[in-house]
C-alpha cells in the first residue's frame, strides 16, 4: 500500500455505499444508495417492509452484487464494476437472521468458525476472550441447544466480532428474541459494539429500535434513502409526512394559504415560502398536543399564546390508559374530526368531557398537502 493509500484509509469511512444500485427481474429494489459509517458509529437502515434494506446490507457484506456502484471498506473498493470481494475477503462481520449457529458445534467451536486457519492455541485464547466479553466465560463445551435464545444471540455475536472485522453487518438481529430479552440483549450488544469501536450497518424495520440503537438513522423508501440524521434529527425534522408517520401516530390538521399565512381552527401559522390558495398540512405528534378539561361557566380557557396558538374545542370520543401513556381520543366541534392526544400520565376522561386542545407550535410540521387531496385518516402511515 502506498503512503497516499494509508493517509486515505486514516480519513475514509470504515464503510461506504456509492451510488449503490440494484434490480430484480427489471424491478429496482435498490436505487442509486449512498451512505458511510465511520468506525465507532452505529447507523441503522430504517424503513417498511420491501423498501430495500437488506439487499443493501447484503450488497455491503459482498452476498449481493450491485448492478451499479460501488462499496468500499476503508476506502478501499471492494466492489465495483471491476471486481467484486466475497464476503470472506472484505473483513465485515455477519449476523444475519438466517446466519443461525451450527447445531452440532460447540459453543467455542461455533466462535472459532471464523478464526480457521489460526493456531489452534491462538484460537482457543481469542474465543475464551470473545466469550468472557459477551458474558458466556464457561460456556464452550455446551451446545446451542442447550442456550436460550439471548444467549445464542450473544453466542452470535461472538463468532461475529472474534476474526475483529472492520465493520459489522446486522440483519433484524433481534427479531426471534421474545420482547423483554430483546431489550436486554440489544443493550448488551450495543455496549459491547461500541467498546469494540466497530462500525455497525443494521438493518431494522422498527423505529424504537433504530431510535435506541443507532447514532445515525437512514430512512429507506422505495430503494432510496429518503433522510439521514440523528434520531433527534430524524424524529423532529422529518422530510415529509410519510417519514413523519414512521415514527409515532400523526394528527393532520388541514388549511389554505391566504397571504402567506394558514387559518387554522388552532390559530394563523405562518407559511411564508408557500404559494397563496396551496393546501397546507399540519402536522403534529399526539404527545404534541395540549388537553385540558373545560370547565364550563366559571372556567377559565386556555391563554391564546406565541407557543401554542389558539385553543380548538371538542369532546372525548374515548380515552385509554396503555401503561407510561394515556392515550385520547377527541372529536373536534369545528369539523367533526378526530385528533389523537397523549399524555404521560394516567387519565381517563369519561366519553363526552368537554376539551380543549392547542398545538404546540414548535413540535408541528407543515408540509404542502400530499396531492392536493384531503386525508381522511390521517394517522393511518401509508
Ligand atoms: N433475490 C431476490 N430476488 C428477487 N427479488 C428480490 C430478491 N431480494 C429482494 N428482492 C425484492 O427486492 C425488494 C427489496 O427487498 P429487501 O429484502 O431488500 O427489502 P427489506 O426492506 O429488507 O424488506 P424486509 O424488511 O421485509 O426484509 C423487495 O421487493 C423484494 O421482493
Amino acid at each position: 500500500m502506498s503512503a497516499a493509500q494509508a493517509a486515505a484509509n486514516d480519513t475514509a469511512p470504515r464503510l461506504a455505499l456509492e451510488a449503490v444500485s440494484r434490480a430484480f427481474d427489471g424491478t429496482a429494489a435498490v436505487r442509486e444508495v449512498s451512505l458511510t459509517v465511520e468506525a465507532g458509529e452505529v447507523v441503522c437502515l430504517l424503513g417498511p417492509s420491501g423498501c430495500g434494506k437488506s439487499t443493501s446490507l447484503r450488497i455491503a457484506a459482498g452476498v449481493e452484487r450491485q448492478d451499479a456502484g460501488r462499496v468500499l471498506i476503508d476506502g478501499q473498493p471492494v466492489s465495483d464494476d471491476r471486481g467484486h470481494a466475497p464476503p470472506e475477503g472484505r473483513s465485515v462481520g455477519l449476523m444475519f437472521q438466517d446466519y443461525a449457529l451450527f447445531p452440532h458445534l460447540t459453543v467455542a467451536e461455533n466462535v472459532a468458525f471464523g478464526l480457521r486457519g489460526r493456531r489452534a492455541r491462538d484460537r482457543q485464547a481469542v474465543v475464551a476472550d470473545y466469550l468472557l466479553r459477551v458474558g458466556l466465560k464457561g460456556y464452550g463445551e455446551k451446545y446451542p441447544h442447550q442456550l436460550s435464545g439471548g444467549e445464542q444471540q450473544r453466542v452470535a455475536l461472538a463468532r461475529a466480532l472474534a476474526p475483529r472485522p472492520r465493520v459489522m453487518l446486522m440483519d433484524e438481529p433481534f427479531s426471534g428474541l421474545d420482547t423483554r430479552l430483546r431489550d436486554e440483549v440489544r443493550e448488551e450488544t450495543l455496549s459491547i459494539l461500541k467498546r469494540e469501536g466497530t462500525a455497525v450497518l443494521m438493518v431494522t424495520h422498527e423505529p424504537d429500535e433504530a431510535m435506541r440503537m443507532a447514532d445515525r438513522i437512514a430512512l429507506m423508501r422505495e430503494g432510496r434513502i429518503v433522510q439521514v440524521g440523528a434520531p433527534y434529527h430524524v424524529y423532529n425534522y422529518p422530510v415529509d409526512r410519510k417519514a413523519a408517520a414512521f415514527f409515532s401516530d400523526l394528527n393532520i390538521i388541514h388549511g389554505v394559504v391566504r397571504d402567506r399565512q394558514t387559518d387554522t381552527p388552532f390559530g394563523l401559522f405562518l407559511t411564508p415560502k408557500m404559494r397563496d390558495q396551496a393546501d397546507v398540512e399540519i402536522i403534529a405528534r399526539p404527545q404534541h398536543i395540549k388537553i385540558v378539561e373545560d370547565a364550563g361557566e366559571g372556567g377559565t380557557r386556555p391563554l391564546v399564546t406565541p407557543a401554542d396558538g389558539m385553543p380548538a374545542h371538542g369532546r372525548v370520543l374515548r380515552a385509554r390508559f396503555t401503561g407510561a401513556q394515556s392515550l385520547i381520543e377527541v372529536t373536534m366541534d369545528h369539523d367533526g374530526s378526530v385528533l389523537k392526544v397523549t399524555v404521560p400520565y394516567a387519565w381517563l376522561p369519561e366519553p363526552g368531557t368537554p376539551v380543549w386542545l392547542s398545538l404546540r407550535r414548535d413540535r408541528c410540521f407543515l408540509f404542502p398537502c400530499v396531492n392536493q387531496r384531503v386525508v381522511e385518516t390521517p394517522w393511518a402511515a401509508e
